[in-house]
């Protein structure tokens, strides 16, 4: 079985360590016939995964955060290579769902000995998904995040705060299934794939990666109080049961908005749209776990 490590040599914020030996070294301890190739660009990770599949190799490692395994995850589809993870990422949501070792030696060694499985991918207007996307709040916070100079839990969190006083929920309708209409208001919507955004913020404890549905969780309004609860229920994985958000399943939703609201996936903001058509194909990535 061939191997092929994609590392992101911007990720991660331990800049010191040379992560191409480390990963020859443990790759090497396993016994594993692997290639480490090195990104050079934002968006370069796509077309290396997709490259590396068409060569034959059998696992294709994501090495970063969850921008770079959104980038491999979106190369294979559609091809005979699984997906693996070595998380070197602030958040590592997809690594943290699917129970894989965040720790570098272990998460070579698992990828190099892996059992597989298949995976649900959503989408927002046409762009994979493998996590979670969502509208309003937490993508405004990834675009603010985006543009600031540092990055890590706390610069997420100064900016949340700062942002939190000054955002307010825009109308929208949401059709699910295209069936049930709600007319509401978006303070946060979230797709959910897996339970959660990353760093063990559960957002949708109850997310199944293989059941063939999106866990749709609305908060309509965000005042203080409730503030204060969804920032427990995220940390504590109580969310569903707090009271303080609303949760739906679906495979295809459809969002109207008054107003431009911005959109992310994994965590990484897109951009601002009025129509949000949210689909879900079953099992269509396989991973390396
Ligand atoms: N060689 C490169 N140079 C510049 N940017 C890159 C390069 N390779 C990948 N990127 C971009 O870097 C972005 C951030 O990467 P990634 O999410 O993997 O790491 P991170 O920011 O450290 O993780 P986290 O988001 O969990 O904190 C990705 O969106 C990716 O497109």
């Amino acid at each position: 079985m061939r191997i092929c490590f994609i590392l992101n040599p911007t990720s991660g914020t331990n800049r010191t360590q040379d992560v191409p030996a480390l990963l020859t070294r443990y790759a090497t301890a396993a016994g594993a016939t692997f290639e480490v190739r090195l990104t050079q660009h934002a968006g370069h990770a796509e077309a290396l995964a997709w490259q590396a599949a068409q060569q034959g190799f059998r696992v294709v490692v994501a090495v970063g955060g969850d921008g770079t395994v959104n980038e491999v995850a979106r190369g294979l589809l559609g091809t005979e290579a699984a997906l693996g993870i070595v998380p070197r990422g602030s958040g590592n949501g997809l690594a943290r769902h699917l129970r894989l070792p965040l720790d570098l030696p272990g998460a070579v060694a698992r990828a190099c000995a892996p059992t597989f499985q298949r995976i649900d991918v959503g989408r927002i207007n046409g762009r994979p998904f493998f996590c979670t996307a969502g509208l309003g709040f937490d993508a405004h916070v990834s675009k603010m995040f985006a543009q600031a100079g540092t990055r890590g839990l706390k610069t997420y969190v100064k900016i949340s705060l700062r942002e939190y006083r000054r955002y307010r929920p825009t109308p929208v309708q949401i059709t699910l299934n295209g069936e049930q209409l709600l007319d509401t208001h978006c303070y946060v919507l979230a797709f959910a794939n897996a339970a959660q955004y990353g760093n063990n913020a559960y957002i949708a404890p109850q997310a199944n990666i293989q059941d063939g549905l999106l866990d749709v969780c609305l908060i309509d309004q965000l005042p203080f109080t409730r503030a204060l609860r969804v920032g427990v229920g995220l940390a504590l994985g109580t969310l569903a049961t707090s009271g303080a958000a609303v949760y739906h399943t679906s495979r295809h939703i459809l969002v109207q908005s008054a107003a431009p609201l911005g959109f992310h996936v994994d965590g990484d903001y897109v951009t601002d749209a009025t129509r949000f058509e949210v689909e879900l194909t079953p099992l269509a990535l396989e991973v390396a776990n």
